[in-house]
């Protein structure tokens, strides 16, 4: 039996009703093919940013974090593991997978404690216990999770999708894929690169050529990659058909390597 593939989606698919279904549909397919399991671990960035914008809220982010203040986190804990986790839920049913709907929370999956006081409730993976998630995968469950965590004091916290990501796919020895807007790691050009190593990352971000949330993005695929000493790909949701041999494992979009 093949190790785990972690899935995160993040990006404006969450706000593209049609994208989520075309996403479901090759997952379906995959299902249908491969005997591997999966998870899926998604963000929702862009559906907080439009409710902060109705509810006149700012938004702000620093280091590509959302600064989250204590009195926004239940509006962010209602979009991230509310809405954006049961429409993807609602997808998956549509399209007859067995899945279930859960938070870095559940089970302990994912424990977190707050980064800093600057940002508020915002939260970093630190352990986890798969017990859970191997239980559910064992029974062909396909685990949608949002990157919504809780302290040990029981406070909740928002994590980043990336961040969450790995932290899954650490605890479970899974593959890991992120799903994103773009092609992939664009160089100045704005070309897909399609080998990075974690050096000419780092002078890619010192340049500025790398930035916002994908320092962040790239950051946490080499933490994950030397982790687990495989390399992590970076691609887009929109690669419909490249997505399958992505899933299986063959190069699409950016892959980061291990070394
Ligand atoms: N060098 C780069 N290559 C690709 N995207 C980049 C780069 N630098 C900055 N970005 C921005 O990072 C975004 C992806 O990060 P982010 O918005 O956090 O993704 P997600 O919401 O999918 O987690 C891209 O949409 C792009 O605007
Ligand atoms: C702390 C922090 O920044 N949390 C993120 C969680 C959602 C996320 O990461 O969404 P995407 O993957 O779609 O960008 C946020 O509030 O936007």
């Amino acid at each position: 039996m093949m190790n785990p593939l972690v899935i995160k989606v993040g990006g404006i698919i969450l706000d593209n009703k049609q994208a989520v279904a075309n996403l479901f549909a090759v997952i379906s397919q995959f299902k249908a093919q491969q005997q591997r399991s999966l998870i899926m671990v998604h963000g929702g960035g862009c559906l907080v940013d439009d409710l902060m914008n109705r509810l006149a809220l700012p938004v702000v982010r620093r280091n590509g974090l959302r600064v989250t203040p204590d009195d926004q986190i239940d509006i962010i804990v209602g979009t991230l593991a509310g809405s954006a986790n049961k429409v993807l839920l609602a997808e998956a049913y549509k399209h007859h997978l067995l899945a279930i709907g859960l938070s870095l929370a559940d089970g302990n999956s994912v424990n977190v404690t707050q980064l800093s006081p600057e940002l508020g409730c915002v939260g970093v993976p630190t352990t986890g216990d798969p017990t859970l998630l191997n239980l559910l995968l064992t029974q062909h469950y396909l685990p949608i999770i949002s990157s919504i965590g809780i302290t040990p004091d029981g406070e909740l916290m928002n994590v980043n999708a990336d961040h969450a990501a790995v932290a899954i796919a650490k605890n479970l020895n899974a593959d890991l894929v992120l799903l994103s807007d773009v092609s992939g790691v664009l160089d100045q050009n704005k070309q897909c690169i399609p080998m990075l190593t974690m050096e000419h990352a780092e002078q890619l971000i010192a340049q500025g050529v790398i930035r916002d949330g994908m320092v962040v993005k790239v950051r946490s695929a080499f933490d994950a990659a030397k982790m687990l000493a495989k390399p992590v790909h970076i691609a887009s949701w929109q690669e419909n058909e490249n997505l399958i041999d992505l899933f299986n494992g063959k190069a699409v979009g950016t892959t980061l390597l291990a070394q």
